[in-house]
């Protein structure tokens, strides 16, 4: 059964709605909503979870029509976890009580089962019932927040930007435990967050927002590989777009010389050319397009470079850690394999 059906959702706060046109599908494991800050991703889960009131269109949850024509199903009502940011566990509360409050009062009476239940889940000790959430770390309280989510055995759970909190690591690590616990419990999510590491490696399918409509739903592999609107190739994998030309044959030419195209249906003409960090290499035996570096980003295990091509345009460069440039420096860089291309 399809966990989440959205059809033409549109919501807000005022006159002008948030979001316009929305339509997804969740059919199971985890849909990351992936979007700059402002454009609508919590207004969505709001509206999902029954926080705000749609000014038109439809949400099924579980196959139920929840919101629809003259329809409004109170939230506590539409059988849904939600994780809202931060977690937000109730301070005063024990991990046990925390996890046991959204129960029905029939249901409390086994509550030391459920407890046990949630938090093996979330791969929790069982000895963590009795404390309070400052006495947690970050990633446990996470955690507990996912378990008292999915303690009444919700269909679907909707986790609002859950690890922004979190350092790098703990960030990771959170991640991959949430996934295993929502498929444990055989439940569907929605994730929202700003980071594409996280949406491409914990999602099934990623819907891209921005300013409240969705540029692109599919699959991690399939936004990054063949994004459907160049803001999507812009967001993820930081393209930089540059104007330029189809010259036909799977060619094309741009500030950065001939260049292969991806086979698409963009017809012979101006076009713009997405070209990925990881596609532009220095090049020290004197050929590729010359340039001047700007600024390095250093990660450790590679560096991001930005360069000034003697057209004025700019682009970026992953390079590895043992041969990063200086600023100031001029450097050459070749395009490596096939770039996509948008209508110009
Ligand atoms: N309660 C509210 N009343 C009026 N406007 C609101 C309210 N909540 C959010 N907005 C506005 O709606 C728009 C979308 O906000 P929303 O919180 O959905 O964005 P977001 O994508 O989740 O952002 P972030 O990643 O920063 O959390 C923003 O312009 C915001 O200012």
């Amino acid at each position: 059964m399809t966990a989440l059906e959205i059809r033409a959702l549109e919501a807000g706060y005022g006159k002008e709605p948030v979001l316009r046109g929305i339509d997804l599908t969740v059919t199971s494991g985890v849909t990351a909503i992936l979007g700059s800050s402002g454009c609508g991703k919590t207004t969505l889960l709001r509206a999902v979870a029954g926080f705000v009131e749609p000014s038109a269109g439809t949400i099924d949850v579980a196959g139920e029509r929840v919101v629809g024509k003259g329809r409004s199903v109170p939230a506590r009502k539409r059988g849904i976890g939600y994780v809202p940011q931060e977690g937000a566990l109730f301070p005063h509360l024990t991990v046990a009580r925390n996890i046991t409050f959204g129960l029905p009062r029939s249901e409390r009476r086994s509550a030391a089962a459920v407890v046990d239940e949630a938090l093996a889940m979330v791969e929790l000790a069982p000895e963590l019932a009795t404390r309070f959430p400052h006495q947690l770390s970050g990633g446990q309280q996470q955690r507990v927040a996912l378990a008292r989510a999915l303690a009444p055995r919700p269909s679907l759970v909707l986790l609002d930007e859950p690890f922004s909190s979190l350092d790098a690591g703990l960030r990771e690590e959170t991640g991959r435990a949430v996934v295993r616990a929502l498929r444990a419990a055989e439940a569907a999510a929605v994730l929202v967050t700003h980071d594409q590491g996280e949406a491409l490696s914990l999602a099934d399918q990623v819907a891209v927002m921005a300013a409240g409509q969705f540029l692109q739903v599919a699959a991690p592999a399939e936004v990054y590989l063949q994004p459907a609107d160049p803001r999507v190739a812009s967001f993820i994998g930081h393209a930089t777009l540059l104007p330029g030309r189809i010259t036909g044959g799977g060619r094309g030419s741009c500030a950065l010389g001939e260049v292969a195209v991806k086979a698409g249906d963009v017809a012979t003409g101006p076009a713009q050319l997405a070209v990925r960090s990881e596609q532009l290499q220095i090049r020290t035996d004197g050929t590729g397009t010359p340039g001047e570096v700007v600024d390095v980003s250093f990660f450790g295990h590679d560096a991001t470079i930005r360069l000034r091509l003697e057209t004025g345009e700019q682009v970026a460069a992953r390079t590895p850690a043992d041969s990063v440039p200086a600023a100031g420096d001029r450097v050459r860089v070749a395009v490596v394999g096939e770039v996509v291309a948008f209508p110009g």
